[in-house]
């Protein structure tokens, strides 16, 4: 971890001008940048308008010990969530989202539809790993992931640490190039996974976790990593670990919206009487319909309820 130099103010500062610099690390308004140099600065951002996380690219100056993020690039995208009280971001520019689960502890599908839900709203894809495939409880999990298959999703397996090569070469191309964002409970295997595509990880993450929680007592903060060395005229794929799966609030959206970001709900609107039609309880309603012919699993339609109840007990007022 560098201190802004005079040298490095005085590129960029000639004529007043920001110098550029990406994202890697954030706890709250502090952050570690990294510039096109790979120089990485602790930083902190000017109040809240101009609050950045990671994956964001920023202009900044330097301001005595730290970096002053002064400026903002706007954003393909923004992966957030959202409880009664507050909204938290997950990373900003993401190309896709990979969501680990598995048989042992079982994935809760709750917590998978909400992270969908969120993933769809800000746009981004999701690919989802279900780890763990060597124990028995592997085919349970397998089955209960058959709605999100039939929904076109992506459904990678693998057993990252009975066979760790398999799971390398099956993962390696999907991640190479992008800026993936990992999501996973605990006990997924996150940090399995996080070690063997980075051998290199904990030298990467020694210098932001230290500069970001000295003196806090805390390890909740999100990272970036880079995937493999830079290659002149290549994109370099990233992996970004944030913690915060356990509560995943969507208060920041609204129930009538929610069929639209449920793929399986989705492909059945359309066809109800009512226009306004919550797919609850209306009659000649094409969702239910299609629950009742077995297009629409159960399971889903439920989580889609206690959601609709949730978000709407959100909006009432007091
Ligand atoms: N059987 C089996 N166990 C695995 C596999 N991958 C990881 N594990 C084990 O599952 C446990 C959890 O793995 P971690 O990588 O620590 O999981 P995590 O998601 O990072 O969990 P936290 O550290 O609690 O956040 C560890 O005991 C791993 O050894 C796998 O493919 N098969
Ligand atoms: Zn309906």
């Amino acid at each position: 971890m560098k201190r802004p130099s005079r040298g490095g103010a005085a590129k960029g500062g000639a004529n007043g001008a920001l110098q550029e610099a990406l994202v890697v690390g954030s706890h709250g308004r502090h952050v570690v940048i990294e510039t096109p140099e790979g120089e990485r600065l602790l930083a902190h951002s000017r109040g809240k308008k101009s609050a950045c996380v990671v994956g964001d690219r920023v202009r900044w100056a330097p301001a005595g010990d730290e970096a002053v993020v002064e400026a903002l690039s706007p954003r393909r995208n923004l992966l957030m969530r959202q409880d009664e009280w507050r909204s938290k971001s997950f990373a900003a520019n993401l190309d896709q989202l990979l969501i680990m689960l598995a048989g042992e502890p079982m994935f809760s599908e709750s917590q998978l539809n909400r992270a969908l839900i969120a993933a769809e709203d800000a746009g981004i894809r999701a690919v989802l790993l279900l780890n763990k495939v060597d124990l028995p409880t592997g085919d349970l999990a397998r089955e209960r992931l058959a709605p999100y298959r039939a929904m076109g999703l992506t459904v990678l397996e693998t057993s990252l640490k009975a066979q760790p090569d398999a799971a390398l070469a099956l993962l390696a191309p999907v991640l190479a190039g992008h800026t993936t964002l990992v999501l996973g409970p605990s006990g997924m295997g996150k940090s399995t996974l996080i070690n063997l595509m980075l051998p290199q990880a904990q030298a990467q993450v020694g210098e932001i976790s230290q500069a970001l929680n000295a003196g806090r007592h805390t390890t909740t903060t999100t990272t970036w990593y880079w995937l493999g060395d830079a290659v002149e005229g290549q994109v370099r794929g990233a992996l970004i670990d944030s913690p915060g799966f356990q509560e995943f609030g969507l208060m920041h959206i609204t129930p009538q919206r929610l069929p639209e970001l449920m793929p399986d709900l989705r492909a059945q609107l359309g066809h109800c009487r009512f226009y306004n039609c919550t797919h609850r309880h209306e009659p000649g309603c094409g969702v239910r319909e299609a629950l009742d012919r077995g297009e629409i699993s159960p399971n889903r339609y439920r989580l889609y309820e206690a959601l609709w109840d949730e978000l709407e007990a959100g909006q009432r007022p007091g």
